[in-house]
């Protein structure tokens, strides 16, 4: 699908974190911040996003300084098998994050359906969202490019528009707080979806033409596209409290601009999701297809997207950073402090590494209960990176190989 000469320039892959970025999901999240009101709720996105998008660009600097797909890399510090535990997490939060998408997009096309063609059928274009992602797929990476660039113009236009227009509604911009919510919990759902993305960038940034102009290109695409859609899921919620991405849009006159939204950006970020399910099937089986197992990862995400309702959104969102926040800890340190930037061929199993990636999991739960006031996501990765650093010596022998 996206072969080893491929590559991406710094404005391609502006385009594709932008595209990522752009998703009713994210909509959503934003609107979870509207207890802070809107001035409060404004400064967590924007502190949210610039912590979690330099820590995601850390990860992406991996992919475009060492040319390793994002799970594969994480053999450096666990070793062949320890990446087959994170290849099995990876793929169950991509077949999760393909049916939350297919969900929301479901759900938001579908009132607009209501609108405009008063056709009410949820499932139906949960199916229809199915097979654009498989065309999409099918088109692969010369069609990918080329439409997700048409993709992007697009969506940034309409969202400038329904920016403006949400934000004409003056009296949002002065909701004041209610106390429900603490800061440190809105900067932690700031933090955690720049931080889902760390196991997926650095599948694009290997393909990027120079590693400095790749790295400001997804940083600036996920940042400005991601804050941008916080930002309108904020307004949306302060504007109304039952208002959905839908029936505002609808209110705004944006209708058939509504539905392109609606479906483009559910299509671009999923396909995401599908193809780096695919790299990450081949960290454990070289030979598979990536194209055919991309499709049926977007298969297997939509009957899930069928058959279960998803009320269970933030704690899918702490179950990511509890796994990958300390993960990411472990491996960014042992690249950028210890500077072990190759793969160990030899090296079967860090079972010192696993270990501390253990402890991180559980700070990652206990730090959530004590509300900081940054949120639970960069503590633990500090306290994860702290810890592994100091036994790094002690546990340096604690390894299986193999030939
Ligand atoms: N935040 C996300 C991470 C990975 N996949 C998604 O669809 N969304």
């Amino acid at each position: 699908m996206m072969e080893e000469k491929t590559t991406l320039s710094g404005f391609g892959l502006f385009t594709l974190w932008f595209g990522a970025a752009v998703s009713m999901a994210e909509i959503f999240t934003g609107g979870l911040l509207a207890p802070l009101g809107f001035s409060e709720g404004l400064k967590a996105i924007l502190l949210g996003h610039l912590i979690g998008g330099l820590i995601l660009i850390l990860g992406g600097y991996i992919g475009a300084k060492s040319k390793l797909p994002a799970i594969m890399s994480t053999r450096i510090s666990f070793g062949r098998y320890g990446s087959y535990l994170f290849s099995l997490l990876n793929v169950l939060q991509l077949i999760g994050w393909t049916a939350v998408m297919i969900i929301s997009g479901g759900r938001a096309a579908n009132e607009l359906g209501i609108s405009l063609f008063g056709f009410d059928s949820i499932n139906t274009w949960a199916i229809a969202i199915g097979v654009f992602i498989g065309l999409w797929i099918w088109l692969g990476k010369v069609g990918f490019q080329k439409l997700n660039v048409v993709a992007v113009v697009l969506l940034f236009a309409l969202t400038l528009i329904l920016c403006g227009v949400v934000f004409q509604e003056g009296s949002i911009l002065h909701v004041k707080p209610t106390g429900e919510m603490s800061f440190g919990s809105a900067l932690e759902l700031s933090v955690i979806m720049p931080l889902s993305w760390l196991p997926l960038i650095s599948d694009y940034t290997r393909f990027s033409k120079s590693k400095k102009s790749g790295l400001i290109g997804s940083f600036t695409g996920y940042f400005v596209g991601s804050s941008l859609m916080y930002a309108i899921g904020l307004a949306i919620a302060l504007y109304a409290q039952d208002a959905s991405v839908g029936t505002m849009m609808m209110a705004l006159h944006l209708g058939f601009a509504a539905l392109g939204i609606v479906l483009l950006s559910t299509i671009t970020t999923t396909f995401l999701d599908a193809y780096s399910a695919g790299v990450t099937f081949t960290n454990i089986f070289p030979k598979m297809s990536e194209r055919k197992i991309a499709f049926v990862m977007a298969l297997l995400g939509l009957v899930v997207a069928l058959m279960m309702p998803i009320e269970e959104y933030e704690t899918f969102l702490y179950a990511i950073g509890s796994v990958f926040g300390p993960l990411f800890a472990i491996l960014l340190s042992d690249y950028f402090i210890f500077k072990k930037m190759q793969i160990e061929p030899m090296l079967a199993l860090h079972v010192g590494a696993l270990i501390v990636w253990v402890i991180g999991v559980g700070l990652y739960y206990w730090m959530m209960t004590l509300d900081l006031p940054l949120g639970s996501t960069l503590p633990t990765m500090l306290a994860t990176s702290i810890i592994f650093i100091i036994t790094k010596k002690v546990m340096a022998s604690w390894t299986l190989k193999s030939n």
